[in-house]
């Protein structure tokens, strides 16, 4: 295809989205389908303009006067990609596949720059709806904020230290991929590989670094948050909502396999591919305790644990960078149904945690609701618990791992949060309460 059929595609592709609220993945896959003589450069080309289209959607239809996907891709070019106004004509002209031209209106909207007298959700490509909320967080620093969660994600690796020492896995997966990682200052388990959009994201899956279980692929947030938790070797843990895994590995690493970690999740399918996981990463201290139709399978655990996770569902608000459509698509009621089930998955937690034991509750989403209003909520009914200050969870990290955290990690009244701004992380939250009684 020629890069003018391209923006066209991508027009379409947005255009779809937007009328009929659908994912990306779903529209993009099924433009795939019917133009099946699009080879992979072109739907990757047509992928990153929809990606990017929709993080930035508010800004570039502001910039292009519209809201649909033509205003959304005209606007891109020239808001985000710095195009002049002559330049996105070229770029839309010339082949009977191409959009229609510049009207004078588009032009002259294009030609005006208008952006810093825009609202603070346009600026910073959030929905309206949610500008009070996002406003609480962040206050003056919103629009920053924003802006950063609204840029495309690097690829996060987590070295598996039950079976590789880091400058070990660096090196092999160096010598595979034929280019370096990043090793951020934050964690020395993580490797970072920055976005290259002319070669496209690395099959990470099928190099042998990961076959072997020497890396597994977690954003540094995610490999933070389950850091905070402080698992120990010998511990009892629960990792009550376990989905697919992804912290429930990161704890068996932290333990040195030694201890007890119980794996679960309330539905079975997200839970399946953990089995797969733990062999590949060598894990032999799990225990999958996959729910089963009217039994408790967690009845023998109650009271007994020195460590309860709760990873818990939430409207995901921090990784709006890997997910651009999501935020386009969260409703207010989405907001109040991860609440309810909040609050469920926390009052279920609490009756697990022993004496002393701790209850880590981690969400990745930026929106207090989702976050110290959960716990104060929980605080409140559960008069046992009490909140570890978030500056002792930072300083035992620091002590243990040698690492100056410094401002990359926000100490609020009852957790710590991450996001892309201050951390160069996903946006996430950690609490800690510890029984007292
Ligand atoms: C954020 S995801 C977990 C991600 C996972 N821990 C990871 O690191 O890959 C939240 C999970 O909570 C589960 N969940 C929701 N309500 C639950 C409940 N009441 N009890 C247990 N799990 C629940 C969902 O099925 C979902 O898999």
């Amino acid at each position: 295809m020629i890069p003018v059929a391209r923006i066209s595609a991508a027009i379409e592709v947005l255009d779809d989205i937007i009328g009929r609220r659908r994912p990306a993945a779903d529209a993009l896959k099924d433009w795939g389908l019917s133009h099946r003589f699009a080879g992979s450069k072109d739907r990757r080309a047509i992928g990153d303009l929809v990606f990017d289209a929709l993080r930035h959607k508010s800004s570039s239809g502001f910039a292009a006067g519209g809201e649909d996907g033509r205003a959304m891709v005209l606007g891109l070019l020239r808001l985000h990609r710095g195009l002049s106004v002559a330049e996105v004509e070229a770029r839309i002209a010339g082949d009977r596949f191409a959009p229609a031209p510049l009207s004078a209106e588009e032009r002259a909207a294009l030609s005006e720059d208008r952006i810093a007298s825009a609202p603070q959700w346009v600026q910073g490509d959030y929905p309206e709806w949610l500008a009070p909320n996002l406003s609480r967080v962040f206050g003056d620093s919103v629009v920053e904020e924003m802006q950063a969660l609204a840029e495309s994600a690097p690829l996060d690796l987590r070295v598996n230290t039950l079976k590789a020492e880091p400058d070990h896995a660096a090196r092999e997966l160096a010598s595979e991929l034929g280019r370096q990682a990043e090793r951020p200052a934050l964690s020395p388990l993580c490797l970072r590989l920055p976005l290259e959009p002319e070669r496209g994201e690395p099959h990470i899956a099928s190099t042998e670094t990961f076959l072997r279980g020497h890396i597994e692929i977690q954003d540094l947030g995610s490999q933070l948050a389950s850091e905070f938790a402080g698992a120990r070797a010998g511990m009892q843990v629960l990792d009550l909502c376990a989905g697919g895994g992804g912290k429930t590995l990161a704890l068996a690493a932290a333990m040195g396999n030694h201890g007890q970690i119980f794996a679960h999740d309330s539905d079975r399918r997200r839970l399946a591919p953990i089995h797969d996981r733990l062999a590949r990463a060598g894990v032999r201290n799990v225990q999958v305790r996959t729910p089963r139709p009217a039994t408790d399978v967690l009845d023998d655990l109650e009271h007994r644990m020195d460590l309860v996770l709760v990873d818990a569902p939430c409207t995901g608000t921090g990784t709006w960078r890997r997910n651009p459509d999501a935020k386009w698509r969260i409703r207010p009621s989405s907001l109040a149904d991860r609440n309810r089930d909040q609050d469920l998955v926390l009052e279920t937690a609490a009756r697990y945690v022993k004496t002393s034991g701790r209850l880590v509750y981690i969400t990745c989403s930026v929106l207090e609701e989702e976050n110290s209003d959960r716990v104060s909520a929980f605080l409140a009914a559960h008069s046992g618990f009490e909140p570890v200050p978030p500056g002792e969870i930072v300083d035992a990290f620091e002590r243990e791992a040698m690492i100056t955290v410094g401002a990359a990690v926000r100490r609020l009244d009852l957790g710590l949060m991450m996001t892309p701004r201050m951390s160069g992380t996903d946006g996430f939250f950690v609490s800690v309460l510890k029984r007292r009684v």
